[in-house]
């Protein structure tokens, strides 16, 4: 049973009322619902015996929590495992970001709500996915190379390291780290460490993030802002404020009535939208959509690489990137990636990687580059060992991997877990010398260089599954 601390649950009286609070409280004695998201561009079904997240194209509760870490599936990015109420960006996305646009997520970490932005832009769309902490950041960057976007960037910086580099988002999405009333249930932690003074500490901070980040909101941009928090300072004051002292509309979330979406408690006349697990399958989350005042012409084409900061430019002037490569690309790599028609990309040596970005997005690659501690751009194709250039795993998990390239092995569960856990794979005799792409279930894993009686493993040693444990009665997600 879960002791709430009395001053939170006085302040969530007052702010919902006695029969909110009480019900409330009963569902977070209540299991976690358990839910995940497929990515649609490497999903080919749908979890057997799931029930879809209403507000979510791809979303899924799941009847009981399987062995995520010990299902390839989850590790070759086939879905992502997210709570279901976080899945609610899927909707403002889809309402409010018709057109391709440059997407910055600032509070990333671990990615949830970014795999779930790269699956919701348009074709065309850039997304930027930043973690201040080095940590998270990594697990960040894991995580987005595993979704194998191919227009993503990955950034470690704070807020304020963002502020000069001027208007260049046309959304911007703060899920801000917050006091985490909404996590009670499924983080002890969260309880322990909640306090009054704590909620006061995390509004200030929010508003310092928004503050620091408003400049590169577009005019007319999108401001997507959640929490996973109930208490109204980091809620709707928050959002008040930033639509007064920022200059912002605030833009209603298209929410049907059945789901049970409970609006603005505090009594101001503006729409936002509060998931309480009482009333909604999921945990506790807040969002609000905010329009910043001013517009942007539709031809223009707001960044270019040359000289610094971004300046105005008509579509179809922009100019590659300074920068670009030192070190010729070898004319084979580039056919590592498909050739799509309406895709073009820039190759660039960098180190002793090879990277592929999307051609339209390589100036503002170079200008972010510039300025920020980038950890992951585009697909890294390869990597360069003494002479060879060496298939990344990059590519091995991008949704754009053009697979006929290298020999395919299949490799059964037990072999799969083997390999993701870096240890020695054997390849049947038949299997071709070299580097060979490891599939579980039609899905690529990773790499492996055949040397004929053994393969050296290829799988990056910072992401293996460390458990040498493996559950005696292992239930993985089952497909239909
Ligand atoms: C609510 S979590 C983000 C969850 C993530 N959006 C997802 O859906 O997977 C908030 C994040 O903000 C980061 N953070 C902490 N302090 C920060 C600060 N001062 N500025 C920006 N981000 C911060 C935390 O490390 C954490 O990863």
């Amino acid at each position: 049973m879960m002791n709430l601390p009395a001053e939170f649950m006085a302040r969530t009286r007052q702010l919902m009322g006695e029969e909110a609070c009480t019900a409330l409280c009963e569902a977070l004695q209540q299991e976690s619902p358990v839910s995940i998201r497929l990515n649609p561009l490497k999903s080919s079904g749908i979890p057997a015996g799931s029930k879809p997240v209403a507000w979510c194209r791809d979303g899924y509760y799941l009847s009981e929590r399987p062995a995520f870490t010990f299902d390839p599936l989850f590790h070759a990015g086939v879905y992502y495992v997210q709570e279901a109420a976080s899945m609610s960006l899927d909707l403002v996305m889809r309402r409010y970001v018709g057109r391709p646009s440059v997407m910055l997520d600032l509070c990333a970490a671990p990615g949830g709500k970014s795999t779930l932005a790269a699956a919701a832009l348009p074709q065309g769309s850039l997304l930027v996915s930043n973690e201040v902490m080095r940590n998270r950041s990594q697990v960040l960057a894991e995580n987005l190379v595993k979704w194998g976007n191919p227009a993503g960037i990955v950034t470690s910086n704070d807020p304020a390291d963002f502020t000069p580099l001027g208007p260049v988002f046309d959304v911007i999405l703060t899920d801000v780290p917050c006091s985490g009333e909404g996590m009670f249930r499924k983080d002890p932690v969260a309880v322990e460490e909640w306090s009054v003074d704590n909620v006061g500490l995390c509004w200030q901070r929010q508003q310092r993030i928004l503050r620091d980040i408003w400049p590169c909101l577009k005019p007319g941009g999108l401001l997507i802002y959640s929490t996973c928090t109930y208490n109204r300072e980091e809620n709707e004051d928050n959002v008040a404020w930033i639509a007064r002292e920022l200059g912002a509309e605030i833009l209603p979330v298209p929410v049907e009535e059945s789901w049970q979406i409970t609006g603005n408690l505090t009594g101001q006349d503006f729409p936002v939208c509060r998931f309480l697990p009482h009333k909604t399958c999921g945990e506790g989350l807040f969002l609000a959509v905010l329009r910043k005042e001013g517009s942007v012409e539709d031809d223009e084409v707001p960044f270019r690489t040359e000289g610094g900061k971004p300046e105005r430019t008509k579509k179809g002037k922009q100019k590659g990137g300074k920068g670009a490569a030192s070190l010729a690309v070898p004319e084979e790599m580039k056919g590592w990636l498909q050739a799509l028609a309406d895709e073009a990309w820039d190759f660039r040596v960098e180190d002793d990687r090879c990277l592929a970005i999307p051609q339209q997005w390589s100036g503002l690659y170079d200008y972010l580059r510039s300025r920020l501690r980038i950890l992951h751009a585009g697909v890294t194709l390869g990597e360069l060992k003494g002479r060879d250039w060496q298939p990344h795993h990059s590519l091995a998990m991008s949704t754009r991997l053009n697979r006929g390239v290298f020999p395919e092995a299949s490799l059964d569960y037990t072999q799969a877990v083997a390999y993701l856990r870096k240890e020695a794979v054997t390849l049947e005799p038949d299997v071709p010398r070299g580097y060979v792409l490891l599939t579980y279930q039609g899905h690529p894993l990773g790499f492996a260089k055949n040397i004929g009686n053994r393969a050296n493993n290829l799988y990056p040693a910072e992401w293996r599954i460390r458990s040498g444990y493996l559950p005696e009665e292992l239930r993985l997600v089952g497909w239909q």
